[in-house]
């Protein structure tokens, strides 16, 4: 599985122990930063891994800031992704089985490194279940072509859709 993760400067080194972890799992993990704790801009790590999975270089995208919110609210402006902010297996379970979500995003300030494992294994070993699920992931996806389409904007049918 091919997975992408990044983090702004609160998220740094809770992202480098996952990717660690992740890379020792076997899996094909690209870092798209930050690379040290210097300030950086969560909306740019975002957009970046959300791009990439938009366009289908990448399968999952992890995102970490300091709450998680950031990360989350940035990655979902990009057309065709959905973002999951989880700080516990249930929910980290459900964002794939129900909600079919590209993107993990936590906190570091929010949850320890220990529960943040459990979070990203729920979520990577689980996937979308479809059925009841699958009309409201569609309903999403079609507003969001109503919006694009709406503003005009050339990116509308470019997304990756529902996934369903
Ligand atoms: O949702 C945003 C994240 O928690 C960020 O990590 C946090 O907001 C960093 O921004 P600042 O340093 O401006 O508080």
């Amino acid at each position: 599985m091919k997975v992408g993760i990044g983090s702004d400067h609160h998220g740094y080194e809770m992202k480098e122990a996952i990717k660690e972890i992740l890379n020792g799992a076997g899996l094909d993990v690209t870092d798209y930063g930050c690379h040290d704790k210097t300030d950086s801009d969560y909306p740019d790590v975002a957009f970046a891994v959300a791009d990439r999975i938009r366009e289908g270089e990448l399968e999952r995208g992890i995102l970490i800031c300091g709450t998680g919110i950031g990360v989350a609210i940035a990655a979902g402006k990009v057309p065709g992704i959905r973002a999951a902010l989880c700080h516990d297996t249930y929910s980290a379970e459900r964002a794939q089985k129900s909600n079919n979500a590209q993107i993990l995003t936590m906190g570091a300030k929010v949850i320890g490194l220990e529960a943040a494992k459990k979070v990203v294994n729920a979520w990577l070993s689980s996937s979308f279940e479809g059925g009841n699920s699958a009309r409201k992931i569609e309903r999403i996806m079609e507003q969001e072509q109503i919006y694009l389409r709406r503003s005009g904007n050339e990116e509308a049918d470019q997304s990756p859709g529902c996934g369903c």
